[in-house]
């Protein structure tokens, strides 16, 4: 048996494509157009690369884009100033703070500043607690990705047994809420559990995202498994040969040993290509709904989740 592959590029080029069109629609009918302002601080290299994506994606949408880039010696104060600024802005429905932020800026002070109705993250603890007890909420990109690629996969998830490995705030947590919405019994795993393995042994569905290179072992996997790698690591590929600086070149790996894990599982995400633009592609569902919510108007039914 050989695991089908899911195509996280493929689901969200056409989930794109549907948002373009609906932005397209709300332009054409004199709603006006929704705005996306991103903030970067610092040059973490990873963060530029993803920013430029976001905001490839929001400007091919149709989507008006608000680029913003501080240098890592900006004070925290400035910081939750301009996040005022973008709060009051009324051509800016969504707001996004790229993380890792500098460590002498408070991470929850600068999340926690972003008015909730703008948090297309869905990290402002307004969302994580509406999220929590099952109220309408923004829901943050990488997890919504993952659910829709389950659920395209699977259909229902009710009662199903689903593994998650991590449990950071971006990740782990908001995916064990969303799946336990969806009526599974979850078990998360995290850096202190005894037996990691055992837990993962159990699910129907894996979620990894420990952000530790080829962790979840192939005979860690029950066979048939839905797997859902979230983990993005760059490590050394000798195999590539060398780099310019002399160094050995690089490559992309998940938090799952692809290759072997393909014989185990019944379908399976690959990293990259697979939750990455999914988490690019629901930050601009996120936009939308942003847009409709402050304009009073419900989403289009096209975009439902
Ligand atoms: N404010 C936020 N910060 C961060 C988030 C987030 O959701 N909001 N998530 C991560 C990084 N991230 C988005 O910002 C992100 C990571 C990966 C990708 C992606 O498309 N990956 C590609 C590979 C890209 C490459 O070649 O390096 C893939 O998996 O195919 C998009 C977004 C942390 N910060």
């Amino acid at each position: 048996m050989t695991a089908r592959i899911i195509d996280g590029r493929e689901r969200a080029h056409r989930l794109r494509a549907k948002i373009k069109d609906t932005v397209s629609s709300f332009k054409q009918d004199g709603l006006g157009t929704p705005g996306l302002a991103v903030v970067l601080v610092g040059s973490d290299p990873a963060s530029e690369v993803y920013v430029r994506s976001k905001l490839r994606a929001t400007e091919e949408a149709g989507i008006q884009s608000f680029s913003h880039h501080f240098e890592d010696t900006v004070t925290q104060a400035d910081l939750l100033a301009f996040v005022e600024r973008l709060n009051t802005d009324p051509a800016v429905h969504g707001i996004l703070v790229q993380l890792p932020l500098p460590a002498h800026i408070d991470k929850l002070a600068v999340i926690n500043a972003i008015a909730p109705d703008k948090d297309v993250d869905g990290f402002h603890l307004e969302n994580v607690g509406r999220l929590a007890t099952g109220q309408p909420s923004f829901i943050p990109c990488t997890p919504l990705g993952c659910l829709m690629l389950l659920r395209e996969e699977l259909g229902d998830l009710r009662g199903r047994v689903a593994t998650i490995v991590g449990c950071s705030n971006i990740v782990g947590h908001p995916m064990a809420e969303l799946l336990l919405k969806n009526e599974c019994t979850v078990l998360i795993a995290h850096e202190y559990t005894r037996d990691t393995g055992a837990l993962v042994r159990q699910a129907d569905i894996v979620v990894a995202a420990a952000g530790v290179p080829g962790l979840i072992k192939a005979d860690w996997l029950k066979p048939g498994a839905c797997v859902i790698d979230v983990g993005i690591n760059r490590v050394a590929a000798p195999e590539k040969g060398l780099a310019d600086d002399g160094a050995p070149k690089t490559k992309l790996v998940g938090d799952v040993d692809f290759a072997a894990a393909l014989a185990v599982a019944d379908a399976i995400t690959p990293v990259p290509g697979g939750v990455g633009p999914m988490t690019i592609a629901c930050l601009l569902l996120n936009t939308v709904d942003a847009f409709c919510t402050q304009a009073g108007r419900a989403k289009p039914a096209c975009l439902a989740a």
